[in-house]
């Protein structure tokens, strides 16, 4: 009171209110002069980028390379640029300093996926693991993934539920190869590998007679699902506009996610009378996440829908990037007979001519593990792994990222990187022998399993199917290709990056026991 009845005192005398008037108009000037200073001081700029057009920015340029074209940019603009991709701002990293800066040093900032606004569809809202936000579902579902789901030691209970699909593929060709008749190798693969994830998944709950329905009507949704998630979309490069879904693709994908929801409940109630009703044993994923979701369910909201978003994550995550693996080392081996004969060796020597492949070989394998390492390097099948998403603005390598910016690392193009690799174009499985580059992503010249909190969840599962379809479809058969062909291994971009153009090649006998191949 008394502070403001003598502020009143001073200002009713005249020669004071002037003083205080001055007083005040100067604070005001130098109170804006600090304040326009501050926002000219130079923050860290964006990272250079070529020029767009308005509102559509760079859309109109890309090509459907994305990683090639991503590659030719980074020649001109450097080891980290920018795009605009409509209003959605892209950074991409085409190093592995910067991406180390990313997935290491700044790894909890930029542990959020980008998620597309169709994914949100098929994938309950996106409550699954790949794209639920960083936070303490996404970790609770990690952790129970790896350590009961994904873990070595459950991966070892399934190694029967494996083996029987790839026996059965072998089957199929030892019959093709008595008559010489020519497979298309990638069509086999595809089946097999979808067989052996949804065995895996369920294969112990879907009866025998039904399997084969199930995985038919399953492969063609995948691959549905998988067409509708790498269309582009406005409402990814417009996401105040996703709501009106311009282009009907959320509409579209509601079809197929609609009808894996339905084949997901069939299995389940079919999984959950079994439980009741019958001695049956089980050993597959869906087994034990209903475990989980008993367990589970009071203390964290485990609901059946989750159940379902996670087998999904399995199938799509799981399915495509082993399968293309398989594919493309099976190629380059098709390519140098003097590196499939070598495998050929290690295989014969290991688990000799007078028995199958087991899983339980491919530890003892390094050979067949280089080409698996090799492959991964130069046909990077995740070539610019899963788009992050900064939680916060980040200043990398001295640009600033602004917050929920999409950040692409482009580690197809590290893989290729000359000061790394030497002949980083040539397929030389010998450069993984010394054993010093592992799947675990902690060197960032090589990581095509990705690095840090986001690294992949099925790398023990992927690393195993990999390791032993290759090791068996090398030891079962030779491979003869068309007289005089070699097999034109060109690229093609999607999700996964996969080979362009069909795998054909005629299957030989190799094992002189024809009980081997039943
Ligand atoms: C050779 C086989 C595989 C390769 C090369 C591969 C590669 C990758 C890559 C690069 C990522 C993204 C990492 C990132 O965003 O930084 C990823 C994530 C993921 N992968 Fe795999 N993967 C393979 C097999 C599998 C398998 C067999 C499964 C499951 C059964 C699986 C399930 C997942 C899931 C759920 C995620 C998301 C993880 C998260 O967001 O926390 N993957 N994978």
């Amino acid at each position: 009171m008394t502070i403001i009845s003598s502020l009143i005192k001073i200002l009713s005398r005249r020669d004071h209110l002037d003083y205080v008037l001055t007083v005040i108009a100067l604070s005001s000037v130098l109170w804006y002069i600090w304040l326009y200073t501050k926002s000219k001081r130079p923050s860290p700029p964006l990272p250079p980028g070529p020029w767009g057009l308005p509102i559509i920015g760079n859309l109109p340029f890309l090509k459907p390379e994305l990683h090639t074209y991503f590659q030719d940019l980074a020649k001109k603009h450097g080891p980290i640029f920018k795009l605009w991709l409509g209003a959605k701002l892209a950074i991409v990293v085409t190093s592995s300093d910067v991406a180390r800066e990313i997935l290491k040093t700044n790894d909890v900032i930029f542990a959020n996926h980008d998620v597309p606004a169709v994914a949100l569809v098929n994938m309950y809202g996106g409550i699954d693991i790949a794209w639920s936000p960083y936070g303490p579902r996404w970790r609770m579902l990690r952790k129970l993934c790896v350590t009961r789901i994904l873990s070595n030691a459950r991966l070892d209970l399934s190694v029967d539920l494996r083996r029987r699909e790839t026996r059965r593929t072998i089957r199929y060709l030892a019959d093709q190869a008595r008559v010489g008749s020519p497979v298309n190798l990638g069509d086999q693969i595809f089946v097999m590998i979808l067989n052996v994830v949804t065995q895996m998944l369920w294969g112990a709950t879907v009866e025998e007679e039904e399997r084969e329905i199930v995985g038919a009507e399953f492969s063609e949704l995948v691959r549905q699902m998988n067409d509708l998630l790498v269309e582009p979309n406005i409402s990814d490069f417009f996401p105040a506009l996703s709501r009106f879904d311009l282009q009907g693709l959320a509409k579209r994908m509601r079809g197929p996610a609609q009808k894996v929801d339905r084949l997901f409940d069939q299995i389940i109630n079919q999984r959950l009378g079994i439980d009741k009703g019958s001695e049956k044993k089980g050993g597959d994923f869906l087994e034990v996440l209903l475990k989980i979701k008993d367990e589970e369910d009071d203390k964290t909201d485990f609901t059946m829908n989750l159940v379902k978003a996670l087998l999904m994550d399995m199938v799509l995550g799981g399915t495509d990037t082993s399968l293309h693996v398989i594919e493309f080392a099976m190629a380059e081996l098709f390519n140098k007979p003097d590196i499939m004969k070598r495998a050929q060796q290690e295989l014969d020597e290991v688990v000799g001519k007078d028995k199958v492949v087991e899983e339980s070989h491919t530890t003892k394998l390094p050979y067949i593990l280089a080409i698996m390492k090799e492959t991964l390097r130069l046909h990077t099948v995740a070539p610019l792994l899963v788009p992050h998403r900064p939680s916060q603005t980040t200043v990398v390598s001295g640009f600033t990222i602004p917050q929920d910016s999409k950040v692409f690392i482009n580690v197809w193009a590290i893989h290729r990187n000359p000061n790394v690799w030497e002949n980083p174009l040539e397929f030389d499985p010998d450069r993984f022998l010394d054993k010093s580059y592992d799947f675990s992503g902690s060197d960032l010249n090589y990581f095509p399993f990705g690095s840090g909190r986001r690294l992949c969840v099925g790398m023990a599962m992927g690393e195993r199917v990999v390791l032993y379809n290759i090791a068996t479809l090398l030891h079962s058969f030779d491979w003869e290709l068309p007289q005089g062909k070699r097999v034109d291994i060109e690229e093609k971009f999607g999700i996964t990056l996969k080979l362009k153009n069909p795998l054909v090649a005629t299957p030989v006998l190799r094992l002189s026991d024809p009980n081997l191949y039943l």
